[in-house]
């Protein structure tokens, strides 16, 4: 286990994920890695199914049963400036960090939001369970960082409940929430998708405007290219729970080395239309239940050879922090 680096925030090692159902076991997520930057934007992309929700989620050791982390290590540098593996901790320690250090903002803000609490109880909580500052504070803390989210009347919105706001708004109360401790690294996991158009642009401006004016990290879950052309420095590309191809955001739409990151990309004719998804690839995501050894995109890949459904594929190092996991780009 190594260090982490000046300006490094996070970085996860060999992680791995596995469900024990009674159909089999599911190989969820397999030795994945991810290194996350200050200040950085750093978006996950894969089709449905290839381990970024489970992923992200071990990061804080957020998997319940039957699910178990296996193995793995993701060091994260605390406020204090002290590294700290976070799966290593106590619950209570990882507690601790989440919804304070590290958030989370979910796809669906309607089950992040309680019916019974108004958006000022739900902002108010989390700075009270995390910094012990009175309600009254709180919920005066609650006001401006529902003007940081751009809701209007921010006064009145704090009383309201969740019912008495539309997606978009209770998305942004999601956002206010998770923000409210000033988090190193917040984690946003698909939090466009249920909502329309229009409004997804604005909420993915706002993470943008928010990561800088709070000085933030920013990991980005997505299915959608032109949501990781517009917002992301680097890109991780995820297949069947392994990362298939790692490098900058140019890099990935420019020079792509994996097959499956190339075929993606073609599926998507204009990367900056919003509304293109990636499932038009031919054949399915693997099944995880019973995986075989080597590649997991072999089965689906045009460039296939003998190799590759034998043996899992070499991590090849192309430079500049371009990282492909491919028998093509083999060193023979
Ligand atoms: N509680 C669970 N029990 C069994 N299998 C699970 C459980 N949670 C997730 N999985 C499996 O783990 C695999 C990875 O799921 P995950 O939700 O991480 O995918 P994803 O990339 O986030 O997909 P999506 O884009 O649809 O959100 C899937 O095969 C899924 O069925
Ligand atoms: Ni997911």
């Amino acid at each position: 286990m190594s260090a982490l680096e000046d300006r490094q925030v996070l970085s996860a090692r060999g992680v791995t994920v596995r469900f024990y159902t009674y159909a089999g076991v599911v190989h969820a997520v397999t030795d994945a890695y991810l290194d996350v930057y200050e200040g950085e934007s750093v978006a996950l992309v894969g089709e449905t199914g290839s381990g970024k929700s489970v992923f992200t989620k071990a990061l804080t050791g957020l998997i319940d049963p039957p699910g178990r982390i296996e193995s793995g290590s993701v060091l994260f540098r605390r406020r204090d400036g002290r590294v700290v593996d976070l799966l290593k901790l106590s619950p209570e320690e990882v507690r601790e960090i989440r919804g304070d250090e590290i958030s989370y903002v979910f796809q669906d803000p309607s089950s992040a939001l309680d019916p019974l609490y108004t958006a000022g109880d739900h902002i108010a909580e989390t700075i009270t369970e995390h910094r012990g500052v009175p309600k009254g504070d709180a919920l005066r803390e609650a006001v401006s960082l529902l003007r940081d989210v751009m809701i209007p009347n921010p006064e009145v919105r704090v009383k309201n409940y969740p019912h008495e706001l539309s997606g978009g708004m209770r998305q942004r109360v999601v956002i206010a929430t998770a923000i409210a401790n000033k988090p190193r690294l917040l984690i946003a996991d698909e939090p466009t998708t249920n909502l329309d158009v229009t409004v997804q642009a604005q909420i993915l401006d706002l993470l943008k405007d928010l990561r800088s004016k709070y000085g933030m990290s920013l990991l980005l879950i997505t299915h959608n290219l032109g949501v990781v052309a517009e917002t992301a420095d680097r890109v991780y590309v995820m297949y069947g729970g392994r990362i298939a191809e790692t490098a900058d955001v140019y890099t990935v739409f420019e020079s792509p080395a994996h097959p499956y990151t190339q075929l993606l990309l073609r599926s998507v004719p204009n990367p900056l239309k919003k509304i293109e998804r990636l499932e038009s690839i031919p054949g399915t995501v693997p099944n995880l239940i019973d995986m075989k050894p080597g590649c997991p995109f072999a089965p689906r890949c045009p460039f296939a050879m003998e190799v590759c459904s034998r043996e899992d594929p070499p991590r090849v190092d192309l430079g500049g922090g371009h990282v492909v996991h491919c028998w093509l780009h083999a060193k023979r």
